[in-house]
């Protein structure tokens, strides 16, 4: 797992420590952190021309002395002040190593020294950057694109939110960055992750100081999904029923359906209308199908299951409302999605019940969910706050969709799915993620485990579809991605199951 911890942990953390420590040995490690990355990252230290960007708190006086550091190793270091403010101590040790110094408003030196450097070391702003970064600092962090250096940002891009990723204006898009002590959440969810590259975490000791995380990225290691041995059947290995489709939305049915197949259910039980359940039966031979009187909303008529799915492509007249009711009105896992979210906006009451209930609402639905207070281009600008919201305010467990995924449950770190592609932002792949999820959910995992082990199989499904073969799991370059269907994602499932083996 990544650990990312809130701004005023990190702070408290901090002093902590600091108070343990002489005066500015946090800084210096921290600093000498960031130079020693710099260093792998030139082809050579001596010679090379390095240009520090130096805001007027401490993630400026980290970028001086990491400055400091490359200039006592034959760097040509120049600083570019963007605040009449700055680290005096770390401004005195980089004039001291022969470090050469600008100021913001000194446009044509500092535009040809960015130009020609081969490594810019961003110290605008760390957790201290608050709102949409002004000027000079907005226009600095503007000279970073399309350069030819390596940008590398101290703690946190600049111009990103490190508590939550939010990006209001003008921010740094870094090669690497190299945080220290924890990592953030602004670096692990969007838009802010966008800006980061490759993440270095330095440990500069604060490991004892910290309280439990606030967000965890999961990695493969810490996914547990069922595996069968050698007592298993296939209704111990757990059944789940799917109820989606309508006479009017019949794909939805048959990529759900996918999802549960490839999933890991020891069967898979679907009942719709009569159009969708002949698809099914087309597609899914394995699945054994219903065709159900939508107006009883019978669920006996399907038979016995472990866990639930109700909602894609299912419509979202009073029908599909007695469907989502008898679901949740059971003491089963359920998940809902899609139209289910829809009705269950206008029945929240529905949401009281004991069993697990998972919901997985894009940015849209979830708005709506939460009674249309929150407009969904800041569910998408502050998915972290959102999401955390959502599972109190719904008592679920809530997986926000999009670009970063985001899985929360009431009182527990908010999970990150590191995986996944925006060719996944294509029709029908949502209806996938809910049927494989449904199957981890028959199988037993506790709520929160399956929606985080069913976000990151999806997501890499979604890679490997859209990559070349070669490139493997951790997924190639966007430009080398070619375009992919909602099918492909259920194709490439056993393959991103494998890699967990
Ligand atoms: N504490 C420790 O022990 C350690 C801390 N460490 C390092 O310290 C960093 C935190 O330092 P920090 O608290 O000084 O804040 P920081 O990120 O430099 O930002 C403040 C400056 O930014 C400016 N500014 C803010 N918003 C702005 C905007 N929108 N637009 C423009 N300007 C804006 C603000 O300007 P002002 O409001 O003063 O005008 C002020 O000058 C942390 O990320 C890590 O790198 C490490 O050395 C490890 C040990
Ligand atoms: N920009 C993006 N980057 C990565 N993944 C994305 C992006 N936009 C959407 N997705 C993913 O694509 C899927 C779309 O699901 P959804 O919106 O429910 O579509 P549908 O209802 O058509 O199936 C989700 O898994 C979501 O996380
Ligand atoms: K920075």
């Amino acid at each position: 797992m990544r650990y990312a911890h809130e701004v005023g942990k990190v702070r408290a953390a901090e002093q902590a420590l600091m108070a343990r420590l002489p005066e500015g040995a946090l800084m210096r490690r921290a600093a000498a952190g960031l130079a020693a990355t710099c260093a792998r990252l030139l082809p050579g230290v001596y010679g090379a021309r390095v240009v520090l960007l130096v805001g007027g708190g401490d993630n400026g006086g980290d970028a001086l002395y990491a400055g400091a550091g490359l200039a006592r190793r034959g760097a040509s270091v120049v600083a570019v002040l963007a605040s009449d403010r700055f680290h005096r101590e770390g401004l005195a040790a980089l004039r001291t190593a022969g470090g050469r110094v600008l100021k913001a408003a000194d446009t044509g030196p500092v535009g040809a020294a960015i130009e020609d450097a081969d490594l810019v070391i961003d110290g605008l702003t760390g957790i201290g950057g608050t709102g949409a970064l002004r000027e000079p600092y907005a226009g600095l962090a503007r000279r970073t694109e399309d350069i030819d250096a390596i940008v590398v940002a101290c703690d946190v891009p600049s111009g990103v939110d490190a508590g939550s990723g939010r990006v209001e204006g003008a921010a740094v898009r870094a090669d690497v960055t190299v945080t220290f002590g924890t990592y953030k959440p602004g670096l692990l969810i969007d838009p802010g992750a966008a800006h980061c590259g490759v993440v270095e975490l330095v440990d500069i000791g604060l490991g004892a100081h910290l309280p439990d995380p606030d967000v965890v990225a999961a990695w493969p290691v810490d996914l547990r999904v069922p595996q069968p041995g050698s007592e298993s059947d296939k209704y111990r290995r757990g059944v789940v029923g799917v109820l989606a489709g309508s006479e009017r939305y019949t794909g939805a049915a048959v990529l759900c359906v996918g999802g549960a197949v490839h999933g890991g259910a020891g069967m898979v039980r679907f009942a719709s209308t009569p159009h969708p359940v002949e698809l099914v039966r087309h597609h899914w031979p394995e699945a054994v199908t219903t065709v159900i009187d939508r107006t009883s909303a019978a669920l006996e008529q399907v038979g016995q299951v472990q866990a639930w799915v109700v909602g894609p492509g299912l419509g979202t007249d009073e029908d599909a409302e007695a469907l989502v009711e008898a679901v949740l009105s059971t003491d089963l896992p359920a998940l809902v999605d899609a139209d289910g979210l829809t009705v269950l906006a206008r029945r929240r009451d529905l949401l009281r019940r004991e069993a697990p209930t998972v919901l997985t609402p894009h940015a849209g639905e979830l708005t709506r969910l939460l009674g249309n207070r929150t407009p969904r281009q800041t569910i998408e600008a502050r998915r972290l706050e959102c999401v955390q919201r959502a599972a109190a305010e719904l008592s679920a467990t809530v997986l926000l969709k999009g670009s970063t995924t985001l899985i929360a449950e009431q009182d527990r770190p908010v999970r990150v799915n590191p995986t996944g592609t925006p060719r996944l932002a294509t029709a029908g792949t949502g209806d996938v993620l809910s049927g494989l999820i449904g199957a981890l959910l028959a199988g037993g995992m506790p709520a929160i485990e399956a929606a985080t082990a069913g976000a990151y199989l999806h997501g890499l499904a979604g890679r490997l579809a859209a990559a070349p073969p070669t490139d493997g799991p951790s997924g190639p370059a966007p430009g080398r991605e070619a375009p992919i269907s909602a099918q492909d994602v259920v194709t490439a499932l056993p393959d991103a199951f494998r890699t967990l083996a």
